[in-house]
């Protein structure tokens, strides 16, 4: 290798790969400087060339080649920015096997398929870096693998995809439907190229597996994770909450449970949840996110940014592209990702949370009392319970202590077969402590 130039590919030329082009354009100079060798561009891979890009890529190196791209010996190092699972995983074990390090975006690749592109690094001895792959230019990735090393990482919270998170505060704040807050979202590149992985969770889900992974020191893929997304998200559940003066949020929730007799085992769930305002994750606006750890020595850390979008995920790609970089020239690789140990993971079932229920009753006497005994049945602590509205509009508002869901299913179920219930209009988890 060439000691002063490093030679660089990008697969995946749109709303992360523009801006990543751009910068190593705008940045060269500054990038020379910190790196020790400058970066020279000798290829961007995209499906259509003639596409327009946000982006003046330098004449002659579009390609529709891919596979030719990561197949040259001359390159050094190899960006992926093209999302989903192939051609992306072949693209980049083939970049590892010509010897070129790999820095990817990709986390629904990463929590499908982490173990078999790790090892494929490892053999290589080359780096496979993945920090914008969890909440855009957050560095959360980092902290958990190297920063918080010495710890033990107990729990790991957060709300981790910005799609979700623009379309509930657009729904919160102005009332905006969910559709139209969706179109939004894709307008501002923050959706993925399917937003079904966005809207019903898969990409939060990823992201859970990645976080879990790391502050764990286990292996969880995407389909060890309990996942619901956004999409039953109704106006009336957003309009319960706020009138519950809370906030609907969909989270991450990674956990570190004791389990008698035996190792540490893991919980990882993404789903909506009502959340208070006094609480910090309901200051979380548009498309950022914000990310919780709790630890055992260090306590909690909140961890918050921009989550998605072209240039604030391209940065947290340059910040790997130079610590690559650096390595490279050094002769040697950063952090692996080998020492694991294998922990369980409980199933969702084992997992108790709070519920909010809104229940459209008929405004006669007793009716609250039937309403409790039907929680009381299926062994549903009752938190608070309180009437709203007279008349027509009479509707009591249950929050629960902690039940399983196949407990609360039962209750609802039953609450649905009640001659003085006319509706359960909103059903949703609770984190943190409402008023
Ligand atoms: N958008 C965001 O906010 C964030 C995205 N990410 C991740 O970054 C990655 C890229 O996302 P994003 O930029 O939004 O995606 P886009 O859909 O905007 O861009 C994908 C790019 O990949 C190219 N491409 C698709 N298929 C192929 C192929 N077979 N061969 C060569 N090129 C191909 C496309 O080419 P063409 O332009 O010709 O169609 C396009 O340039 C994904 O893994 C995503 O999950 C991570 C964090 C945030
Ligand atoms: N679609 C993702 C992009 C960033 O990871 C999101 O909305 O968070």
């Amino acid at each position: 290798m060439d000691k002063r130039s490093l030679r660089v590919a990008v697969l995946g030329c749109g709303s992360v790969g523009s801006q990543v082009v751009r910068l190593l354009q705008e940045q060269a100079t500054d990038l020379e400087a910190r790196i020790g060798a400058r970066i020279e561009l000798v290829g961007v891979a995209v499906r259509r060339i003639d596409a327009t890009r946000d982006v003046e890529v330098p004449d002659g190196l579009l390609t529709t080649d891919a596979d030719g791209l990561v197949a040259r010996d001359d390159v050094d190092l190899v960006i992926e920015v093209i999302g989903g699972i192939e051609p992306a995983r072949s693209l980049i074990l083939s970049a590892l096997e010509h010897g070129a390090s790999v820095v990817t975006a990709n986390k629904a690749l990463l929590a499908e398929d982490g173990p078999t592109l790790f090892e494929a690094a490892e053999k290589a001895g080359r780096d496979l870096y993945y920090e914008a792959a969890v909440a855009g230019a957050i560095p959360i990735l980092r902290p958990l693998r190297e920063s918080l090393a010495g710890d033990k990482v107990t729990r790991v919270l957060g709300i981790v995809n910005g799609t979700t998170n623009f379309i509930l505060d657009k729904m919160d704040s102005s009332g905006a439907g969910f559709a139209e807050a969706l179109e939004e979202a894709q307008e501002l590149g923050y959706a993925e190229a399917d937003p079904t992985a966005d809207v019903e969770g898969f990409d939060a889900a990823a992201k859970a597996a990645i976080l879990a992974s790391l502050a764990f020191h286990t292996r969880v893929t995407a389909s060890d994770v309990y996942r619901e997304g956004i999409s039953e998200v109704t106006a009336a559940d957003v309009q319960s909450a706020r009138e519950m003066n809370s906030v609907v949020k969909l989270l991450a929730i990674c956990e570190l449970r004791a389990v008698a007799g035996g190792d540490d085992a893991v919980a990882v769930r993404v789903h909506p949840a009502m959340i208070p305002r006094s609480h910090p994750l309901a200051s979380v606006r548009e498309a950022y996110n914000a990310v919780f750890v709790e630890s055992e020595a260090a306590g909690q850390l909140m961890f918050y940014g921009p989550g998605a979008g072209g240039a604030p995920t391209a940065s947290a790609v340059l910040g790997d592209l130079v610590t690559v970089a650096r390595n490279h020239l050094a002769g040697t690789r950063g952090v692996g990702e080998s020492a694991y140990a294998d922990r369980a993971v409980l199933a969702m079932g084992e997992t108790r949370t709070r519920y909010h229920v809104a229940i459209d009753v008929d405004d006669r006497a007793g009716v609250l009392a039937s309403v409790a005994l039907a929680f009381a049945e299926h062994d549903v602590s009752i938190q608070t319970v309180r009437q709203e509205g007279r008349g027509d509009d009479a509707q009591l508002v249950v929050v629960s202590h902690e039940a399983t869901d196949a407990q609360l299913s039962a209750t609802v179920e039953h609450l649905r077969g009640m001659d003085n219930v006319r509706e359960v209009t909103s059903v949703m988890r609770v984190e943190g402590e409402t008023e």
